[in-house]
């Protein structure tokens, strides 16, 4: 029997998700290096920064009000992210939703994040080395 999955509907709903997509990436070969030993994120200030997102761009809050494009810049003239960083940075926030999550919500998610991840490539990808 298929297992009932939550919505990203709320608030706690949006953390878990969160908590569970970084379970992922800060375990993953590829990407775990560029949070941790490139960026160096302080995961009590990150991942409150990355909850006040997703809960903006899927509930509305208007708690983020900070520039994520200019981030990624500073962290792309460290060490340049590719094609294939972002790619896996989208594998594993699917697998996080298909392993927990479903409904519309959920769905604008996947949304979302392709779109946003694609447009970050290419505007990074502008920029010269
Ligand atoms: C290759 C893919 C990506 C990598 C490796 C990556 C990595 C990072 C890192 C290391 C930071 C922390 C930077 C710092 O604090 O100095 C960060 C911040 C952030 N990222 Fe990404 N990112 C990726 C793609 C995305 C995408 C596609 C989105 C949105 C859909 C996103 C949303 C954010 C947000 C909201 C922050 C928080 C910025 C803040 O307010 O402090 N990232 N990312």
């Amino acid at each position: 029997m298929m297992q009932h999955r939550p919505d990203l509907d709320s608030r706690a709903r949006v953390e878990q998700f969160v908590d569970a997509f970084y379970g992922h990436v800060l375990n993953d070969t590829r990407l775990a290096p560029l949070f941790l030993d490139v960026a160096a994120i302080d995961l009590q200030v990150h991942l409150p920064h990355i909850k006040d997102y997703w809960s903006k761009l899927l509930l509305g809050e208007r708690a983020y009000q900070r520039h994520t494009m200019n981030i990624h810049r500073h962290l792309h003239g460290k060490q340049r992210l590719t094609g294939a960083d972002f790619a896996q940075w989208l594998a594993l926030f699917n697998a996080t939703l298909d392993q927990h999550f479903s409904g519309e919500n959920t769905e604008k998610a996947r949304r979302i994040a392709a779109t946003i991840a694609a447009n970050m490539r290419d505007r990074l990808a502008e920029m010269p080395e």
